[in-house]
């Protein structure tokens, strides 16, 4: 670790990084993009943001559904979930468009691990160098498998090291309201979903869709990780998250249409993207299919759902992560944040996911031509 001094720092006590205790330098995006070249992915992720884009933009009639971990923090069994959930994929593809949850950034009430980039040995060694790398070829590994990757963007300049993998990405409902995430999703490259905030209030969505449409300049880095002045065209890809609040779950028809209705009398996009997890399921993952049931139904009926969000991993629930032990105990393939559905309960609930889009179809409820 490298110690600071303070920029101008005189005799006598130091005026600035005075709880500063040192700062390292990380390698630059464009270094970790020569020992990790998107190339061999870049198609397949231009493909599956336009298929994204088609669903969010009722163009292509099936449901976009956004599943995986709550966090990434073992890659290897990550992985073996992607080969899993690739082949569901493939059986859905003509009703479901499936892009995995692999989310590297954890928001946090208070304090607890914040993923995979900041901690990546999951002991308090905030490796975070080893992070971004982590982080990085593991997009390219699900890639590969021919899946696409969605994920939260926190740090306002880890997009700059793993964005050009992701296909849709999301704010989250601590961070719907600040300017720094909404110019962030103002130069993003793919379709990007903002969150209600905590509170259940939809208003921070509306207003963080509008602000990202906005081209915005704001304080950045660039390609070499040089502090930059950023300008961006603005992003018109975004739409809402109900993902229900202190308030109450925000998942049933009347809730989605008013959601809705708000974003279309914003001039946004109507359709909205149902998380049937965080406040939805009051965090019980066992409530996941009877809220994805709940939003079915809807689809079925024609509602103005684009898609479902489900937190689902190898082996259900969740199990506390104590860094000052480490992974070492951890049972394999199960959350260390939020509780998931396991994999079993997550295919039944994709099967009912793809049946109400067949339904939709069949009495003409989507009303959306494929
Ligand atoms: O999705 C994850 C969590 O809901 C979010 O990061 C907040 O978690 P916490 O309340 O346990 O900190
Ligand atoms: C943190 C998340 O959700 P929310 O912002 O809705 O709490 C998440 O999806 O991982």
């Amino acid at each position: 670790m490298t110690t600071t001094t303070a920029p101008g720092a005189t005799a006598g006590p130091p005026t600035a990084d005075v709880r500063v205790v040192g700062t390292e330098p990380l390698p630059s995006p464009a270094t970790l993009f020569e020992e990790a070249p998107g190339d061999p992915v870049a198609d397949s992720v231009r493909r599956s943001r336009d298929a994204v884009r088609a669903v969010l933009d009722g163009v292509d009639d099936r449901l976009l559904v956004v599943v995986g971990p709550c966090s990434i923090h073992d890659p290897d069994a990550g992985l073996e979930y992607a080969g899993r959930l690739a082949a569901e994929a493939r059986r859905l593809e003509p009703d479901l468009l499936v892009v995995m949850r692999t989310y590297f950034e954890k928001p946090r009430t208070t304090v607890g691990w914040k993923g995979l980039v900041n901690d990546p040995h999951l002991d308090g060694s905030h490796d975070i160098g080893t992070g971004l790398r982590t982080a990085r070829r593991f997009l390219l590994d699900v890639n590969a498998l021919g899946l696409a990757c969605a994920t939260e963007f926190l740090e306002p300049i880890t997009p700059q090291y793993l964005a050009d993998l992701v296909t849709w990405g999301a704010i989250g409902a601590r961070t719907a309201e600040s300017q720094i995430h909404r110019q962030l999703v103002s130069g993003l490259s793919m379709p990007v979903g903002i969150k209600n905030g905590t509170d259940g209030g939809l208003q921070v969505a509306v207003d963080g869709c509008r602000a990202a449409a906005a081209a915005q300049t704001f304080l950045g880095i660039d390609a070499e990780g040089r502090a930059a002045l950023v300008r961006t065209t603005g992003n018109t890809d975004t739409h809402l998250v109900l993902r229900g609040g202190a308030s109450g779950p925000n998942h049933s028809r009347e809730h989605v249409q008013a959601a809705s209705d708000g974003m279309a009398a914003a001039g946004l996009n109507p359709r909205v993207l149902v998380d049937a997890s965080h406040a939805n399921s009051g965090k019980d993952h066992r409530r996941q299919p009877g809220v994805a049931a709940d939003v079915a139904e809807q689809v079925a009926a024609g509602g103005p759902v684009a898609g479902v969000m489900l937190e689902s991993f190898l082996v259900e629930g969740r199990q506390p992560l104590d860094v000052a032990v480490g992974p070492s105990a951890l049972v394999r393939g199960q959350s260390v944040t939020d509780a998931c559905l396991g994999w079993e309960q997550t295919v039944e609930v994709l099967d009912a996911l793809a049946a109400a889009v067949g339904r939709a179809r069949r009495t003409d409820g989507r009303g959306w031509s494929a």
